[in-house]
């Protein structure tokens, strides 16, 4: 498998490359988990929990601590539920996130990979206040042969904007319903007004599948700041990771499920259209430590 810029193999070389575990094999790994944005509590946690079972199992061979280190961060990857739940027609699909972080590509994507499924698609674009959003979404929706709902007028209200795009998916049996929504609110009190809003119109149609919240992987934790109000207010569902192919920070992924409690859905690794997928934990660790 190729190699990915979040990988720890580079970082670790060293460690597994030696004949036997010994105190300097403790700080490449602690150094690497960090290196790699796990952040100090989950590095302190994995390194412990490291130490222990190199104990209980007596053994001095870094082949078996990485097998460890891949297991035990599997384990953790594990506990979260990654299965997107779309089973309602229609399936609404509410996306958040700030601005920049990749949102319109990812809801592009995102129309691509249920089209991918047969699924039907049609994109709400309730980000009305800037006409080149409405575009770029269109351009992306038109890409992936998903319908889109536009604003009538700049600025229109986004709740009516999202109120019609359910519609439509009810009136033409449109199975999955996918609604960009603004990332520049200034205030948590505007936020909540606003996705509130949105919520409630959607409700009065369909019940809301998943809101999901992309995050920009290249930031990591200090880029989850800015996230912080819509974790509080948005009601999230699952979380999108985006640029982790430009990203070094494997360890974010670990630690940004363990730090909101939500699991990653969905994993953005590039700019083309095909360049979304789910999240498996299995497959994440094995690329991760190799
Ligand atoms: N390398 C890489 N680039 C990405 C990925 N996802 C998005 N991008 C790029 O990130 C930039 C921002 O993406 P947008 O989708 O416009 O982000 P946005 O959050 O909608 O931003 P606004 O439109 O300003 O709200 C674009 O140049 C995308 O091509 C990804 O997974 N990998």
């Amino acid at each position: 498998m190729a190699r990915t810029p979040w990988s720890l193999s580079g970082a670790l070389r060293g460690m597994f490359a030696k004949p036997t575990i010994d105190e300097s094999t403790w700080e490449d790994l602690e150094a690497a988990l960090i290196g790699a944005d796990f952040g100090p509590t989950v590095t302190e946690e994995v390194i412990d929990d490291l130490r222990a079972k190199v104990e209980r199992y007596r053994t001095t061979d870094p082949k078996d601590l990485q097998r460890m280190l891949r297991e035990g961060i599997e384990e953790r990857l594990s506990k979260f539920d990654p299965t997107l739940k779309l089973t309602e027609r229609p399936a609404v699909v509410l996306v958040v996130g700030v601005n920049g972080v990749g949102k319109t590509t990812t809801i592009g994507k995102f129309a691509k990979f249920v089209r991918n499924f047969g699924r039907t698609v049609v994109v709400g674009a309730a980000d009305t206040f800037r006409a080149a959003a409405v575009e770029q979404l269109a351009t992306w929706a038109e890409r992936a042969g998903a319908e889109i709902v536009r604003p009538q007028h700049p600025g229109q209200d986004p709740a009516s904007v999202a109120f019609q795009t359910v519609e439509r998916a009810k009136r033409e049996g449109i199975e999955i319903v996918i609604i960009d929504t603004a990332g520049r609110l200034q205030t948590k009190a505007g936020l909540m007004d606003e996705l509130g809003k949105i919520r409630r119109v959607i409700e009065k149609q369909a019940p809301i599948a998943e809101v999901l919240l992309v995050l920009d992987a290249t930031t990591g934790q200090n880029g989850l700041a800015q996230a912080d109000a819509f974790l509080e207010v948005a009601g999230i569902t699952g979380l999108v990771l985006t640029k982790l192919d430009g990203s070094a920070k494997g360890g974010f992924v670990l630690a940004v499920q363990e730090r909101t409690g939500l699991p990653i859905k969905l994993v953005g690794q590039g700019e083309a259209i095909g360049d979304l997928t789910g999240f498996t934990p299995h497959v994440f660790a094995q690329n991760l430590v190799g």
